[in-house]
Protein backbone atom coordinates (compact mmCIF):
# COMPACT_ATOMS: atom_id res chain seq x y z
CA UNK A 1 0.00 0.00 0.00
CA UNK A 2 1.31 3.64 -0.86
CA UNK A 3 2.31 5.73 1.64
CA UNK A 4 -0.68 8.21 1.72
CA UNK A 5 1.09 11.36 3.25
CA UNK A 6 1.95 11.40 -0.45
CA UNK A 7 -0.14 12.34 -3.86
CA UNK A 8 1.45 12.44 -6.16
CA UNK A 9 -1.83 13.39 -8.36
CA UNK A 10 -2.80 16.20 -6.22
CA UNK A 11 0.62 17.88 -6.84
CA UNK A 12 0.86 21.81 -7.28
CA UNK A 13 1.37 22.71 -11.11
CA UNK A 14 0.78 26.25 -13.05
CA UNK A 15 -2.36 26.28 -15.07
CA UNK A 16 -1.83 27.18 -19.15
CA UNK A 17 -3.70 28.72 -21.42
CA UNK A 18 -4.73 26.20 -24.21
CA UNK A 19 -5.42 28.13 -27.70
CA UNK A 20 -7.42 26.57 -30.72
CA UNK A 21 -7.51 28.95 -33.64
CA UNK A 22 -9.28 27.73 -37.02
CA UNK A 23 -10.53 29.22 -40.08
CA UNK A 24 -14.11 30.18 -39.36
CA UNK A 25 -15.98 27.23 -39.47
CA UNK A 26 -13.12 24.59 -39.42
CA UNK A 27 -15.23 23.60 -35.89
CA UNK A 28 -13.10 25.21 -33.60
CA UNK A 29 -16.67 26.13 -31.40
CA UNK A 30 -17.87 22.24 -31.90
CA UNK A 31 -14.33 21.13 -30.50
CA UNK A 32 -13.89 23.53 -27.53
CA UNK A 33 -17.61 22.70 -25.86
CA UNK A 34 -16.79 18.89 -26.52
CA UNK A 35 -13.33 19.87 -24.61
CA UNK A 36 -15.36 21.85 -21.73
CA UNK A 37 -18.07 19.11 -21.14
CA UNK A 38 -15.78 16.85 -20.87
CA UNK A 39 -13.04 18.47 -18.96
CA UNK A 40 -14.16 20.07 -16.01
CA UNK A 41 -10.31 21.59 -15.07
CA UNK A 42 -10.68 23.95 -18.23
CA UNK A 43 -12.78 27.02 -18.17
CA UNK A 44 -13.52 29.40 -21.08
CA UNK A 45 -11.91 32.66 -21.52
CA UNK A 46 -14.85 34.48 -22.64
CA UNK A 47 -14.14 37.06 -25.33
CA UNK A 48 -15.82 40.80 -25.78
CA UNK A 49 -17.13 40.92 -29.26
CA UNK A 50 -18.76 44.00 -31.29
CA UNK A 51 -19.63 41.40 -33.52
CA UNK A 52 -23.57 40.99 -33.44
CA UNK A 53 -25.05 37.69 -31.75
CA UNK A 54 -26.21 34.76 -33.28
CA UNK A 55 -29.43 32.95 -32.57
CA UNK A 56 -28.41 30.57 -30.14
CA UNK A 57 -25.42 32.30 -28.31
CA UNK A 58 -25.90 33.58 -25.00
CA UNK A 59 -24.00 37.12 -23.69
CA UNK A 60 -21.29 36.14 -21.23
CA UNK A 61 -21.51 32.44 -22.16
CA UNK A 62 -20.47 32.28 -25.63
CA UNK A 63 -19.09 36.46 -25.87
CA UNK A 64 -19.88 39.42 -24.29
CA UNK A 65 -21.48 41.25 -27.03
CA UNK A 66 -20.91 45.13 -26.80
CA UNK A 67 -20.83 48.23 -28.66
CA UNK A 68 -18.44 50.20 -29.95
CA UNK A 69 -18.48 52.88 -27.75
CA UNK A 70 -17.94 49.91 -24.55
CA UNK A 71 -15.40 48.49 -26.39
CA UNK A 72 -13.30 51.61 -27.10
CA UNK A 73 -13.87 51.90 -23.31
CA UNK A 74 -12.47 48.84 -22.49
CA UNK A 75 -9.53 49.39 -24.53
CA UNK A 76 -8.73 52.78 -22.73
CA UNK A 77 -8.96 51.29 -19.49
CA UNK A 78 -6.51 48.70 -20.54
CA UNK A 79 -8.85 45.69 -19.60
CA UNK A 80 -8.11 43.41 -22.47
CA UNK A 81 -4.82 41.02 -22.39
CA UNK A 82 -5.43 41.22 -25.93
CA UNK A 83 -7.46 42.47 -28.90
CA UNK A 84 -7.67 42.52 -33.02
CA UNK A 85 -10.18 43.32 -35.89
CA UNK A 86 -11.40 40.41 -37.04
CA UNK A 87 -13.79 40.39 -40.07
CA UNK A 88 -14.88 44.04 -39.46
CA UNK A 89 -15.49 43.74 -35.65
CA UNK A 90 -13.62 43.70 -32.15
CA UNK A 91 -12.96 41.02 -30.40
CA UNK A 92 -10.79 40.99 -27.17
CA UNK A 93 -9.43 39.05 -23.97
CA UNK A 94 -10.59 40.11 -20.61
CA UNK A 95 -8.36 40.20 -18.10
CA UNK A 96 -9.99 38.92 -15.92
CA UNK A 97 -8.82 36.40 -13.11
CA UNK A 98 -6.32 34.68 -15.83
CA UNK A 99 -2.83 35.81 -14.29
CA UNK A 100 -3.84 34.73 -10.31
CA UNK A 101 -6.19 31.50 -11.86
CA UNK A 102 -3.06 30.40 -13.66
CA UNK A 103 -0.24 30.31 -10.78
CA UNK A 104 -3.26 28.23 -8.99
CA UNK A 105 -3.20 25.88 -11.41
CA UNK A 106 -6.31 26.39 -13.56
CA UNK A 107 -6.53 25.93 -17.43
CA UNK A 108 -8.08 28.36 -19.45
CA UNK A 109 -9.31 27.65 -23.23
CA UNK A 110 -8.93 30.47 -25.50
CA UNK A 111 -11.25 30.87 -28.72
CA UNK A 112 -8.74 33.12 -30.65
CA UNK A 113 -7.31 34.16 -33.78
CA UNK A 114 -3.92 34.01 -35.13
CA UNK A 115 -3.12 37.89 -33.88
CA UNK A 116 -4.59 37.40 -30.38
CA UNK A 117 -2.33 34.13 -30.49
CA UNK A 118 0.88 36.41 -31.05
CA UNK A 119 0.04 38.46 -28.65
CA UNK A 120 -0.68 35.48 -25.72
CA UNK A 121 3.13 34.46 -27.12
CA UNK A 122 4.69 38.33 -26.85
CA UNK A 123 2.97 38.39 -22.77
CA UNK A 124 3.26 34.86 -21.46
CA UNK A 125 4.91 32.69 -23.80
CA UNK A 126 5.99 29.32 -20.68
CA UNK A 127 1.67 29.36 -20.44
CA UNK A 128 0.59 29.14 -23.94
CA UNK A 129 -0.41 25.92 -25.53
CA UNK A 130 -1.33 26.68 -29.59
CA UNK A 131 -3.37 24.39 -31.76
CA UNK A 132 -4.41 25.13 -34.60
CA UNK A 133 -7.51 23.24 -36.80
CA UNK A 134 -7.52 22.24 -40.31
CA UNK A 135 -10.61 21.51 -42.13
CA UNK A 136 -9.93 18.51 -44.83
CA UNK A 137 -11.16 20.78 -47.76
CA UNK A 138 -11.89 24.44 -49.06
CA UNK A 139 -15.39 22.85 -50.13
CA UNK A 140 -15.66 20.99 -47.05
CA UNK A 141 -15.26 24.32 -45.02
CA UNK A 142 -17.67 26.37 -47.43
CA UNK A 143 -20.30 23.02 -46.56
CA UNK A 144 -19.91 23.88 -43.03
CA UNK A 145 -20.37 27.32 -43.16
CA UNK A 146 -23.50 26.85 -44.83
CA UNK A 147 -24.64 24.36 -42.83
CA UNK A 148 -24.42 26.37 -39.69
CA UNK A 149 -26.81 28.72 -41.15
CA UNK A 150 -25.88 31.54 -39.09
CA UNK A 151 -24.40 33.78 -41.64
CA UNK A 152 -25.76 35.29 -44.88
CA UNK A 153 -24.08 34.69 -48.26
CA UNK A 154 -21.80 37.87 -48.26
CA UNK A 155 -20.56 36.90 -44.89
CA UNK A 156 -20.11 33.34 -45.81
CA UNK A 157 -17.92 34.81 -49.04
CA UNK A 158 -16.01 37.16 -46.98
CA UNK A 159 -15.12 34.22 -44.59
CA UNK A 160 -14.19 31.81 -47.06
CA UNK A 161 -11.83 34.56 -48.98
CA UNK A 162 -10.09 35.21 -45.42
CA UNK A 163 -9.77 31.23 -44.91
CA UNK A 164 -6.39 31.42 -47.31
CA UNK A 165 -5.06 34.02 -45.08
CA UNK A 166 -5.63 32.48 -41.72
CA UNK A 167 -4.68 28.93 -42.64
CA UNK A 168 -1.00 30.46 -43.80
CA UNK A 169 -0.30 31.18 -39.98
CA UNK A 170 -0.55 27.16 -39.12
CA UNK A 171 3.18 27.39 -38.84
CA UNK A 172 2.69 29.44 -35.50
CA UNK A 173 0.96 27.11 -33.88
CA UNK A 174 2.45 24.30 -31.16
CA UNK A 175 0.20 21.48 -32.45
CA UNK A 176 -1.77 21.09 -36.12
CA UNK A 177 -5.04 18.64 -36.21
CA UNK A 178 -7.07 18.17 -39.01
CA UNK A 179 -10.69 18.10 -38.30
CA UNK A 180 -11.97 15.72 -40.35
CA UNK A 181 -14.30 12.88 -38.08
CA UNK A 182 -14.91 15.84 -35.46
CA UNK A 183 -14.31 12.79 -32.40
CA UNK A 184 -11.25 11.90 -33.49
CA UNK A 185 -10.08 15.27 -33.71
CA UNK A 186 -11.71 15.98 -30.39
CA UNK A 187 -9.66 12.98 -29.04
CA UNK A 188 -6.53 14.08 -30.36
CA UNK A 189 -6.97 18.06 -28.90
CA UNK A 190 -7.67 16.17 -25.63
CA UNK A 191 -4.91 14.29 -25.95
CA UNK A 192 -2.88 17.21 -25.94
CA UNK A 193 -4.40 18.94 -23.36
CA UNK A 194 -3.28 15.84 -21.27
CA UNK A 195 0.39 15.58 -22.58
CA UNK A 196 0.78 19.36 -21.51
CA UNK A 197 -0.26 19.49 -18.17
CA UNK A 198 2.32 16.77 -17.64
CA UNK A 199 4.97 18.86 -18.72
CA UNK A 200 8.12 19.05 -16.70
CA UNK A 201 8.39 22.56 -16.21
CA UNK A 202 4.49 23.13 -15.40
CA UNK A 203 4.50 20.75 -12.42
CA UNK A 204 5.67 22.73 -10.21
CA UNK A 205 5.05 21.11 -6.83
CA UNK A 206 7.23 18.10 -8.41
CA UNK A 207 9.97 19.75 -7.01
CA UNK A 208 9.74 18.94 -2.71
CA UNK A 209 8.39 15.76 -4.17
CA UNK A 210 11.12 14.58 -6.11
CA UNK A 211 14.00 15.96 -3.50
CA UNK A 212 11.86 13.65 -0.72
CA UNK A 213 12.38 10.75 -3.11
CA UNK A 214 15.99 11.08 -3.50
CA UNK A 215 17.34 12.15 -0.28
N1 LIG B 1 -7.74 37.97 -31.20
C1 LIG B 1 -8.93 37.52 -30.82
N2 LIG B 1 -9.67 36.78 -31.67
C2 LIG B 1 -10.86 36.33 -31.23
C3 LIG B 1 -11.33 36.57 -29.92
N3 LIG B 1 -12.54 35.97 -29.79
C4 LIG B 1 -12.80 35.36 -30.96
N4 LIG B 1 -11.80 35.57 -31.83
C5 LIG B 1 -11.67 35.07 -33.20
O1 LIG B 1 -12.47 35.82 -34.07
C6 LIG B 1 -12.83 35.02 -35.19
C7 LIG B 1 -14.31 35.14 -35.50
O2 LIG B 1 -15.04 34.53 -34.48
P1 LIG B 1 -16.61 34.32 -34.64
O3 LIG B 1 -17.24 35.60 -35.14
O4 LIG B 1 -17.14 33.74 -33.37
O5 LIG B 1 -16.73 33.31 -35.85
P2 LIG B 1 -16.34 31.76 -36.02
O6 LIG B 1 -14.84 31.65 -36.08
O7 LIG B 1 -16.98 31.40 -37.30
O8 LIG B 1 -16.92 31.03 -34.85
C8 LIG B 1 -12.38 33.60 -34.85
O9 LIG B 1 -11.15 33.35 -35.52
C9 LIG B 1 -12.18 33.65 -33.36
O10 LIG B 1 -11.22 32.70 -32.93
C10 LIG B 1 -10.51 37.35 -29.04
O11 LIG B 1 -10.84 37.63 -27.89
N5 LIG B 1 -9.33 37.78 -29.54
N1 LIG C 1 -15.80 17.22 -38.29
C1 LIG C 1 -16.92 17.81 -38.68
N2 LIG C 1 -17.67 17.26 -39.65
C2 LIG C 1 -18.81 17.86 -40.08
N3 LIG C 1 -19.31 19.01 -39.57
C3 LIG C 1 -18.60 19.62 -38.60
C4 LIG C 1 -17.37 19.06 -38.10
N4 LIG C 1 -16.90 19.89 -37.13
C5 LIG C 1 -17.76 20.91 -37.04
N5 LIG C 1 -18.79 20.76 -37.90
C6 LIG C 1 -19.93 21.66 -38.13
O1 LIG C 1 -19.43 22.74 -38.94
C7 LIG C 1 -20.05 23.98 -38.56
C8 LIG C 1 -18.94 24.98 -38.14
O2 LIG C 1 -18.36 24.53 -36.93
P1 LIG C 1 -17.96 25.56 -35.77
O3 LIG C 1 -17.55 24.75 -34.61
O4 LIG C 1 -19.04 26.57 -35.58
O5 LIG C 1 -16.68 26.26 -36.46
P2 LIG C 1 -15.79 27.52 -36.04
O6 LIG C 1 -16.03 27.78 -34.59
O7 LIG C 1 -14.39 27.12 -36.34
O8 LIG C 1 -16.26 28.66 -36.91
C9 LIG C 1 -21.00 23.66 -37.43
O9 LIG C 1 -22.32 23.52 -37.98
C10 LIG C 1 -20.51 22.31 -36.89
O10 LIG C 1 -21.54 21.55 -36.33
Amino acid sequence: MADSTHNSDKLHRRGLMFILSSPSGAGKTTISHMLLMADDEIRLSVSATTRPRRSGEVHGVDYFFVDDTTFDKMVEQDEFYEWAHVFGHRYGTPKGAIRKGLKEGEDFLFDIDWQGTQQLYQKDQQDVVSVFILPPSLPELRRRLESRAQDSAEVIDARMDRARGEISHWAEYDYVVINDDVDECFVKVREILHAERMRRTRQTGLIPFVRELTQ
